[in-house]
């Protein structure tokens, strides 16, 4: 206990020196947003009735200066000061193979950038610091962390890394480090007019891959058409300062509620054009795209804590209903025998008794051959399940009832031909309802109760007696599981009222 209170005093001491040392950050920030604003001047970009401030808990963000009306152009980036992959600079460009995506390609050039004191020394004064990057996007911790990572979380996770390895493993492999790639060296090259800074590691890169990944633009042109979607991507200074907020197209004709602001790409300008009258001071977002928040929080470090676009994945929940619901029947065990091995006259298999040969197929089965296997959502549109949730409960309990042929029918009268033979029954009804509700249920306990909600408040101390060595992550990334997962919790509750009343 005293070493705790140590520790804690220790770590209070600690925290007055970062604020201290967070104080003076924002203080050299704000100076830095003053000389962007200059900067941005200087190059054609034009702000109308906003400016860039700080916004507690979300870094920078842009705010009406003065009152706005609907549809003011509050924001024009010219073409020639977007950063593309036709500005990174031959010696970066050419170093790289051509088949490194255009994520990487221009993380390259943030990282390795050859002028930093001249061409964009402003804008990169106003990135978000190492630090805040590693505080929050789920790239950067822990890797045991992982396993509580909602599911749909974990998978995007898993797919952002594989493209970063593959990036940096062809710049490790480029002329664009030394021959003892990645480690940090006292060299640079001179060429071109250019210093290229040789002494990048893989958090130095990983740090301009990820300032790319949460602040570029969809940017589809003639040229970048050729390209596939996701490589369709520019930075833009100024632009990149606006916040998100998701759209609520339910809302949409409430007063007021036209929260995020128009953007636009023309051949000679991006603009950005409010839709809703604002007063001063107030926040001025626009819309990275319809997201979850496990999207959010694996692509840009942050989540909503309402979002109408969230959803949650339930396939750990659904899955052992479907394999419980399998289990061959012991009266079907016993039977079957007899007809399957009924020959015709010539002794092969009569064609009639081919169809009992079969043993019964199981939900899973009939859900994969139909294309309904696996995920399975809540969302605060569908509380009780999206489609392919009712179609797998409807598996189940078609085949429970009916283990044959006769079960397949009326789950695929459902499917092939949208009847619902269980809409007609209130019973039946019920049993569908019972059946999401038993998953829920299991799975509220078992896993988000017992496994992810104690498994990570254990992590806090780390293991008995060994609390110096096994914490696990950093106090904010477990902070956001929790709170992540509290949401599903809550989720699964608004579904449990809904199915039980
Ligand atoms: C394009 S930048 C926006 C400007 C950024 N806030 C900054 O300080 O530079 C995207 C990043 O801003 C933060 N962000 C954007 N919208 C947010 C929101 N609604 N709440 C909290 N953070 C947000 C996230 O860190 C995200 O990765």
């Amino acid at each position: 206990m005293a070493k705790r209170k140590r520790e804690a005093a220790g770590k209070e001491k600690g925290n007055k020196k970062n604020t201290r040392e967070k104080d003076q950050t924002k203080l050299s920030k704000m100076e830095a947003y003053e000389e962007l604003l200059i900067w941005a001047k200087d190059k054609g970009i034009v702000l109308n009735g906003v400016e860039p401030r700080r916004i507690p808990g979300r870094g920078m963000g842009i705010v009406a200066t003065k009152p706005l009306k609907d549809n003011e152009t509050i924001l024009t980036v010219p073409s020639d000061t977007l950063r593309t992959y036709e500005t990174v600079p031959p010696l970066i460009a050419r170093a790289l193979p051509k088949d490194i995506s255009i994520h990487g390609l221009l993380a390259a050039d943030l990282a390795f950038d050859p002028s930093p004191s001249a061409k964009y020394r402003q804008w990169n004064a106003v990135c978000p610091m190492h630090e805040d990057v590693w505080d929050s996007l789920p790239l950067t911790w822990d890797h045991r962390l992982r396993e509580f990572l909602p599911k749909r979380a974990l998978e995007l996770l898993l797919k952002q890394e594989a493209k970063f390895k593959k990036d940096w493993s062809m710049v490790q492999q480029s002329k664009l480090l030394t021959p003892t790639s990645g480690e940090k060296e006292d060299e640079s090259s001179e060429e071109e007019g250019g210093q290229l800074n040789k002494t990048i590691t893989r958090d130095d890169y990983l740090y301009a891959w990820l300032l790319v990944n949460t602040r570029t633009f969809y940017h589809e042109t003639p040229k970048t058409k050729k390209f596939k979607k996701e490589d369709r991507m520019v930075l833009q200074p100024v632009a990149d300062l606006f916040n998100h907020t998701s759209y609520d197209p339910s809302a949409e004709d409430k007063e007021g509620n036209r929260e995020t602001c128009s953007v636009a790409f023309s051949p000679t300008a991006f603009t950005i054009t409010t839709t809703r009258p604002y007063t001063a001071g107030e926040e001025v977002y626009i819309c990275y795209g319809n997201h979850s928040n496990d999207f959010l929080l694996i692509e840009y470090g942050f989540f909503f804590d309402e979002n109408v676009w969230d959803e949650v994945c339930i396939d750990d929940a659904i899955r052992p209903l479907l394999d419980q619901h399998h289990q061959p029947n012991p009266a079907q065990q016993q039977q079957p025998k007899k007809t399957t091995r009924r020959l015709n006259e010539r002794g092969k298999k009569d064609p009639k008794s081919q169809a009992s040969d079969q043993p019964p197929k199981s939900p899973k089965h009939l859900l994969e051959e139909t294309g309904f296997l696996g995920n399975y959502n809540l969302d605060p549109r569908n509380p009780t399940g999206c489609y392919r949730t009712q179609v797998a409960l409807r598996a189940v309990s078609a085949l429970s009832d009916n283990p044959g042929p006769q079960g397949e029918k009326k789950f695929r009268a459902f499917v092939d031909y949208g009847q619902d033979p269980w809409e007609e029954s209130p019973e039946e009804q019920a049993k569908l309802n019972a059946l999401l509700a038993q998953a829920l249920k299991q799975w509220r306990g078992d896993v988000i109760g017992k496994k992810i909600l104690e498994g990570l408040s254990q992590l806090e101390w780390g293991r008995e007696g060994k609390e110096d060595e096994d914490v696990v992550g950093r106090e904010c990334h477990r902070d956001m599981l929790l709170m992540r997962w509290r949401q599903v919790g809550r989720m699964v509750d608004r579904a449990l009222e809904e199915l039980e009343c």
